[in-house]
């Protein structure tokens, strides 16, 4: 495919995903009925319209309309790129951009840097002079973060590992376990160093949130709302702890096994009948259901649909999950709250509304991290009694 056939595929594929179609439906969709596509063309419309979800808005005003080619045309004017050597009307390619579709100057900072401009006030308030910096790094690709399992070998041997298979990696300085991968990310699920469970794909400061838990051999630790099981696998590799998973949608814990099989670790899956059944536990992590703010250069739709009333919910179901685990943790133990989210509602103004209701509570650790920092957005504090 020319890069103007694969600009004239991402206008199809965003068109179906504006109308409703899931992104990873409409481009498997795409894909099916392109059988001419190679795994290049996948791959660079794949990077074409994840990059126009995130930049939604700046890019509609940029492009003149919110349609798949409005926001193709934005992407060019952002990237500086000569919108007449794509926009052709040569057979595959965009047809030639006309003089209704010119761009105009953006409506402020929200448009500019691709918030919801219901959210902008509260993002500021949350991340004070961070906020631009971090909604910046929420426009651009997200990078690869391994975790380097020590079950099965060390930093330097995961390096080589991963050299040997065509994979660059560089240690990450936000957690010792964590890599950066520069070259050959897109080989990574087919490597050996990941068939053999020597790395995880998962970011660093994901990583970093289970290692800023103070954790020795004997512990029994819980990983309440465990989901894929990234955290528990992570905590598993810990010498000599006790590890349970549990997740309201058993459904996501599904895979658990056999990622646990790979990377030699173990990890108890338990019912919620059962999770409250058994003896206190010396931690249980929350990694609570959230905006998703942290993650969403991975998952940009969850940006574009959150709402007010959404956020109102989830701060909800965040305090109702902390009040009814509190009970699950040991006297001396360790209720660690952890959100993907980089939003005050969801981590301090949870945490300390906990703190308020239960008096015999106080708060140990807390730490945010900023996407601006190379990593997802992550929060993390530390509850006990
Ligand atoms: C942020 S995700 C967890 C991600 C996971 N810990 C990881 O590291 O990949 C939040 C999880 O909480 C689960 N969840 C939502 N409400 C819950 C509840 N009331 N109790 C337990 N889990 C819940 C969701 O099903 C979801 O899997």
């Amino acid at each position: 495919m020319t890069p103007a056939a694969r600009v004239q595929a991402s206008i199809e594929i965003l068109d179906d995903i504006l109308a409703g179609v899931p992104a990873e439906k409409a481009l498997t969709g795409w894909a099916r009925r392109s059988r001419y596509a190679g795994s290049k063309d996948r791959a660079a419309v794949r990077d074409h319209v994840f990059a126009a979800l995130r930049c939604q808005r700046s890019y509609a005003a940029l492009g003149g309309s919110q349609t798949g080619r409005g926001l193709m045309i934005g992407a060019q004017r952002a990237a500086g790129t000569d919108l007449n050597a794509v926009f052709t009307g040569d057979r595959h390619a965009p047809a030639t951009v006309s003089g209704d579709e010119e761009g105009r100057a953006f409506a402020g900072d929200a448009e500019q840097y691709d918030i919801p401009e219901w959210l902008w006030p509260r993002f500021q308030m949350s991340l004070g002079d961070q906020a631009i910096p971090v909604a910046q790094a929420l426009q651009n690709r997200a990078p690869v973060h391994l975790r380097v399992n020590l079950i099965k070998t060390d930093i330097a041997g995961a390096i080589a590992a991963l050299e040997a298979d065509g994979i660059q990696a560089q240690v990450h300085p936000a957690c010792d376990t964590a890599l950066e991968v520069s070259e050959g990310a897109r080989m990574i699920a087919q490597s050996s160093a990941y068939a053999n469970g020597l790395v995880e794909l998962q970011d660093a400061a994901s990583q970093a949130v289970v290692a800023a838990l103070e954790l020795h051999p004997g512990l029994r630790v819980l990983d309440y709302c465990a989901g894929g099981g990234g955290k528990s696998l992570a905590l598993a590799a810990h010498p000599g702890l006790e590890v349970f998973a549990h997740d309201v949608n058993a459904a996501r814990l599904r895979d658990l096994p056999v990622r646990a099989g790979r990377a030699g670790a173990k990890v108890t899956v338990l019912t919620t009948d059962e999770a409250t059944r058994q003896p206190p536990f010396d931690v249980v992590l929350v990694d609570a259901p959230c905006s998703g703010s942290g993650s969403w250069r991975r998952a940009p739709a969850g940006k574009w649909a959150l709402t007010e009333a959404r956020l109102q919910e989830l701060t909800t179901i965040q305090f109702n999950i902390l009040n009814q685990l509190s009970p699950l943790v040991a006297p001396g133990g360790v209720l660690a709250y952890a959100t993907c989210s980089m939003l005050a509602d969801e981590n301090g103004a949870v945490v300390d509304g906990f703190l308020h209701s239960n008096t015999d509570w106080r708060e140990s650790f807390r730490k945010t991290w900023l996407v601006s920092h190379g990593t997802d957005g992550f929060f993390t504090a530390h509850l006990t009694r």
